[in-house]
Parts: C-alpha cells; structure tokens; sequence
C-alpha cells in the first residue's frame, strides 16, 4: 500500500517559482505527523497527494493508481485547512455529500455519516446546518469527513487546529481505533502532544524534505537539556537550525 509522489513539481501560477520542485516521497505505514513551519509546502504536498491539485511534472500514485482516477479517489481520503460550510446542508448531509463524491451509494453515504459522526462526538449535531458550527466543530466535521467513506489513507491537513483538549484526546482516540492497515499522513503544528504517538516524522522546509524517519530517530535530535515535555519541540528547533520553527 504505497501512496508515492515522484518527481513533482507544483507552482500556484503558472509564471510562480515551484512551491515544490521535482519532489519525491512515499508515504510510510502507520501514522505520519508532518512538521515544517508556516509556508513550508506541507499543504501544498497534501493537496498533490489528495489528487486535488495536479503537479506540472511528476506522477502521484497509490499502488501504481493514478491520483485522477476514480479508485485513487475512493482510496484516498483528504481533510482540508479550511473547511467551507455549504449554508444549505446540515452537518449529516456534509458528511454523508463527502461520501457520496467518493463514490458510495446515497443510502451508503448517510448511513456511514452517522457512524463517522458518532466517531467525532458530533452526532447531537447532526441535524444543525453547518454554518452554525463554532471553528473546533467543523474541524471535526471535516474529520468525519475524511473517516466516511473508509479511505486506505487519510489525509489530514492540521486536524486539531481549534480543537478544545477532550477533543484533541477523542481525535487521538479515534486515530487510535483505525484498523492496523489505513495509514495516515498529518500536517500538525502541535509537535508537543503528538509526536510521540506517531510512528514516523517528517519535516519539510521551503518545499524540501529535511529529515524523515521514525519518530525514534526524531526525537534523537533532541537537545542534551531539553525541559521534560519538551523533547518533541526540541528536536524540531534542533532541525530547522536558525529558521523560524512555526511552533
Ligand atoms: N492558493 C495559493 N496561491 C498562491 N500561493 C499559495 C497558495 N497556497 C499556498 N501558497 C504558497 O505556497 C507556499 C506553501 O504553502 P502551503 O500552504 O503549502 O504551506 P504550509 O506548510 O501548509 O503552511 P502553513 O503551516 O502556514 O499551513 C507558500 O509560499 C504559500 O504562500
């Protein structure tokens, strides 16, 4: 199961330098916390490898399926930065339109959004049309949004920004009970209370992979002296050097 960008290349405009250049990378197994400071790239990597946006040079595949397929589609799940409310739909409807555009039947789509609603504390809210939802609550509409239609892979972009604490525990929770063979790729500013229970790490800046590797091997950048808590954040600062860390 391998979700892979090779060689790809990505401008916002078509006379703009390259966000990504000729950028290379595989998805590990498990879950992958994705670091890097603010205009680093890591939701412009999101967006390529969600098959949202095409890369001028480059192919993005999933097990050798091209990312503009309907199955790439289907086996890929992305949650977005920011999340749109459609002012005529009710959080259900949201959830269940997301299933039914990766292809699962009407009747498929809204039973499975309950479920996934269920999985985000979000189900006395099923009936509330999406425009009325505070900024932590559509965060984790969008991440029924990514469980619904059962991806082999999602992708979440900051999933916990605006998250209250017992949310951010039942987000870990639910990342906890997805089975052993859905992997999962997340852009996170919150080094601090997720590092440790990611299996890989990978940092990027200004459109580069700085460091990827288990989370064993990150940590290991962790300065001698470091304050207990704050081993994550150290061994990020660690890596970015002098640049501004993002945190
Ligand atoms: N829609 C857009 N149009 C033009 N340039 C964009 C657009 N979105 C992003 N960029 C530029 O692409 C670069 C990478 O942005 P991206 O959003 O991928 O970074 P990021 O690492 O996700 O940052 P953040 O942590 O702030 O979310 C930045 O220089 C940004 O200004």
């Amino acid at each position: 199961m391998t979700l892979e960008l090779a060689s790809c290349t990505y401008a916002y405009r078509r006379w703009s330098a390259p966000v990504l250049d000729d950028f290379s990378f595989t998805a590990p197994s498990g879950l992958t916390i994705l670091l890097g400071p603010n205009g680093a790239g890591k939701s412009t990597l999101l967006k390529l490898a969600a098959g949202v946006s095409r890369p001028r040079r480059g192919t993005v595949t999933f097990d050798g399926v091209a990312s503009h397929t309907k199955s790439y589609r289907r086996a890929v799940a992305w949650m977005p930065q920011h999340i749109s409310p459609l002012p005529s739909l009710t959080v259900r409807e949201y959830v269940a339109y997301i299933g039914w555009l990766k292809g699962m039947s009407r009747s498929e789509a809204w039973e499975q959004a309950a479920q996934a609603l269920s999985r985000v504390e979000l189900d006395d809210q099923a009936g509330t049309k999406t425009t009325r939802l505070s900024g932590g609550q559509l965060r984790r509409v969008g991440v029924a949004g990514a469980l619904v239609h059962k991806a082999r892979i999602l992708l979440l972009d900051e999933p916990t920004a605006g998250m209250d604490p017992r949310q951010r525990r039942v987000f870990r929770d639910t990342l906890n009970s997805l089975t052993e063979d859905v992997q999962v790729l997340m852009s996170t500013h919150d080094v601090t209370d997720l590092a440790e229970e990611a299996d890989h790490v990978v940092v990027v800046s200004a459109g580069r992979i700085l460091h990827a590797g288990s989370t064993e091997d990150f940590l290991a950048h962790t300065p001698s002296g470091s304050a207990p808590g704050r081993a994550a954040e150290g061994a990020y600062s660690a890596l970015l050097g002098s640049e501004e860390t993002g945190l």
